[in-house]
């Protein structure tokens, strides 16, 4: 990428950039986009790339400015509380919807202008899978087939065959779909959008509804395709879920990209707190607060905590200073922020953690 390309394409263009106290967020979005982005005319190592991608209903910008970068081979995590504008990304993307301005490339062409090339190497699963009830899970993908001009008739059974083994389901292809369970009918959407060779499946909220069996499939369905070298985009507004299948992640408030890059970067851009057990509270107090900090209760009368929100202040010159004005010290734990933490600070109250 040209220096000049990172720098118009970095978070901070955003129509309403984050606080300040991100800034550690937007530092991993330029340092992500700097490291894997190749430029926007060419595709480089990037499976998808959006440049101020927007959305405008009425007056509500549904998706503002949004800068995208997926590394070709990854399990990008697109995350963020619903109504935050990933369907409405994730429908431009697959040109299922006109962007209102915004550039985006998938693969090696740009969309929609090149769909035509594009879009037979992308599966895509958005809004779950409109499934025939009565027919069995091959029929189902008999028919999808069919409907895709761009596929071959002669090689269709073995191909539909080929997409059932892979997402587990040749068990239950001669069953009607209606007696599925809500996981399989979502690993038969999978398997539609597996029907031709795809170097790139986009998923919307692969396990939104299903029962924990059912998550556990669909996630380790979308490992074991990832392990094939195929780049994969799931969204969803579970955190718990998207640290467990995806190396890569971009979080969605209100419209806006706040965060993107690998879990670590993310962990580690938020603040670290110090953790200290003593009975000598009030001097402890006093010793943090002397330092800068600011000293929290922690729900006991003998441990206090507090974020490391000097600048260059490390825990080891806390302990330090604790030590030397005679705080008894029974236990000290620096810890970075948790990506829970990072999540909630980034989002908002609302995100929904855990499910
Ligand atoms: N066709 C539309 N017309 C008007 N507003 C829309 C339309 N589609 C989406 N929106 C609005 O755009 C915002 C983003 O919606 P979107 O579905 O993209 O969010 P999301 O993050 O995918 O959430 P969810 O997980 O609930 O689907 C919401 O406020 C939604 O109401």
């Amino acid at each position: 990428m040209t220096a000049g390309s990172s720098q118009a394409r970095s978070v901070s263009t955003c129509s309403s950039p984050p606080p300040s106290s991100d800034r550690s967020t937007t530092e991993v979005l330029e340092r992500a986009r700097t490291d894997s982005a190749g430029p926007l005319v060419s595709g480089g190592t990037l499976a998808i790339e959006t440049l101020g991608l927007t959305k405008v209903f009425g007056k509500q910008k549904a998706v503002n400015g949004v800068d995208l970068a997926v590394p070709r081979g990854s399990v990008f995590g697109f995350l963020g509380p619903n109504g935050s504008g990933k369907t409405t990304t994730i429908r431009m993307l697959l040109g299922l919807a006109a962007a209102s301005s915004g550039e985006i490339r998938l693969l090696d062409g740009a969309m929609p202008k090149d769909a035509r090339s594009v879009l037979p190497r992308v599966g895509a699963l958005v809004e779950g899978p409109a499934i025939y009830p009565f027919l069995s899970g091959r029929a189902n993908l008999q028919r999808f087939d069919a409907a895709d001009r761009h596929t071959s008739p002669a090689t269709r059974n073995a191909r539909v065959d080929a997409a059932l083994e892979r997402v587990g389901l040749s068990h239950a292809a001669k069953k009607r779909a209606h007696a599925y369970s809500l996981g399989m009918k979502q690993r038969l959407g999978i398997a539609n959008a597996l029907l031709a060779p795809r170097d790139l499946l986009i998923l919307d909220e692969p396990t939104n509804g299903l029962d924990p069996q059912g998550t556990r499939e669909v996630r380790s369905l979308i490992r074991s395709l990832s392990d094939d070298g195929t780049t994969i985009f799931v969204s969803s507004h579970l955190l718990a879920e998207v640290e467990q299948m995806c190396d890569r992640i971009a979080v969605m408030s209100a419209g806006q990209l706040v965060a993107q890059g690998t879990l670590d970067e993310l962990r580690s851009a938020g603040t670290a707190r110090v953790r200290v057990a003593t009975p000598d509270f009030a001097d402890a107090h006093r010793v943090l607060s002397g330092l800068g900090l600011t000293p929290e209760p922690h729900g006991r009368d003998d441990v206090i905590t507090a974020e490391l929100s000097v600048p260059g202040l490390l825990p080891e010159t806390v302990n330090a200073a604790l030590v030397r004005a005679d705080v008894r010290v029974r236990g000290f734990e620096a810890s970075g922020a948790s990506l829970e933490d990072r999540f909630v600070a980034l989002t908002g109250e609302g995100f929904d953690v855990a499910g």
